[in-house]
């Protein structure tokens, strides 16, 4: 079964009514309330591969868990076309239900009075997961998460990185080809994140599952992958490697080169300018909407000057993400 998850023209549209204020206000809602669309998400199109993970981006309100809902078979499209794993997931809910794990980090899926052990045999028994397997994979995610010195304990007593770390667990157990991960790592301390990361690789580089996550949190987005989709009012706005995107917003690199000998003539590069000049310190910046990377200037620089040393300053993905945003605030 192929893991792979394709999204054609996907829109969702929301039909709510909003209260006038004041209490007069609140009397005319009543008899004549006023209705307003909400285009949630708008034709939006991407495919992720099998083995594949995917950062699905965008401010917040963009339109990022309502694409994750419709995929997962919760909510069903106002228009467009989705597969995952070969299934229409809010056709074959049942169906879909099985090739996929989701998590949301704001709230659990697990039973809230039982002790998470339970959970997971209850998951074992709904999944018709063979005892042995399951038993091999609990030990898996034992190991990769650390999960036996809580698992005892009712989810309700758990604290927030504990219990999303058994939610993952849950999601798994039952060896979907897919997985969805909304904000899987909100509110966790550092250290707890780092494991879910390292977690999230092994699951992707050994296990071969296709991820989709969406998160706030940029260094994840660094560590975990390679292509990102970003979503700027339910618009897709943009799709490719991060360092396409980084190379598209993130302008504010700098090389700074030390000179084997002080007296060489300095000349821009393709794409590359000569900012600062100090005896032997060189410091090259980008030039023009086609400049390159960071990695390929650092790369065109020592292949042009001889240096003593060399250093990089990049610009942080949060700020590459905040002009994105802004940059593509036109999507609405
Ligand atoms: N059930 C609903 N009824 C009406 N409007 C909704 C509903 N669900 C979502 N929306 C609206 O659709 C838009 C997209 O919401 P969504 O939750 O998908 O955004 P998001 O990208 O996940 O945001 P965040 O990063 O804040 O979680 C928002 O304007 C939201 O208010």
């Amino acid at each position: 079964m192929s893991g792979s998850i394709e999204v054609r023209g996907l829109s969702r549209t929301f039909h709510t009514t909003v209260r006038r204020p004041g209490f007069a206000g609140a009397l005319r809602s009543l008899v004549d309330p006023e209705r307003v669309v909400k285009h949630a998400v708008s034709d939006i199109t991407f495919d992720v591969a099998e083995g594949e993970l995917l950062a699905l981006l965008g401010p917040n309100g963009a339109g990022k868990s309502t694409t994750i809902k419709m995929l997962t078979g919760i909510l069903t499209p106002t228009a467009g076309e989705a597969r995952v794993a070969g299934v229409v997931p809010y056709r074959e809910r049942e169906r879909n239900a099985r090739n996929i794990g989701a998590v949301f980090g704001q709230r659990t899926q697990l039973w809230w009075d039982l002790p998470v052990r339970e959970s997971f045999q209850i998951l074992r028994d709904i999944y018709e997961v063979p005892k042995a397997e399951h038993a091999a994979r609990l030990a898996e995610f034992d190991d990769l998460l650390d999960l036996s010195s809580f698992w005892d304990t009712r989810v309700r007593h758990l604290s927030l990185g504990q219990r999303v770390r058994c939610d993952l667990a849950a999601a798994l157990l039952h060896d979907p080809a897919v997985v969805f991960l909304d904000e899987p790592t909100i509110g966790m301390d550092v250290v707890v994140k780092e494991q879910v990361r390292e977690f999230l690789r092994h699951q992707v580089e050994q296990r071969g599952r296709t991820v989709l996550l969406t998160t706030h949190d940029m260094t994840e987005v660094e560590r975990l992958a390679e292509r990102v989709v970003l979503i700027n009012h339910g618009r897709l706005v943009l799709d490719g490697p991060l360092e396409d995107i980084r190379r598209k917003f993130g302008s504010t690199w700098q090389v700074r080169a030390t000179l084997a000998d002080p007296h060489t003539e300095v000349t821009a590069l393709r794409g590359i300018a000569v900012v600062g000049r100090e005896g032997p310190q060189v410091v090259f910046g980008p030039d023009g909407p086609d400049a390159p990377t960071v990695h390929q200037a650092l790369k065109a620089v020592i292949e042009r000057y001889e240096v003593t040393d060399i250093a990089l300053d990049e610009a942080d993905l949060e700020d590459v993400m905040r002009a994105a945003y802004v940059h593509t605030e036109d999507g609405r």
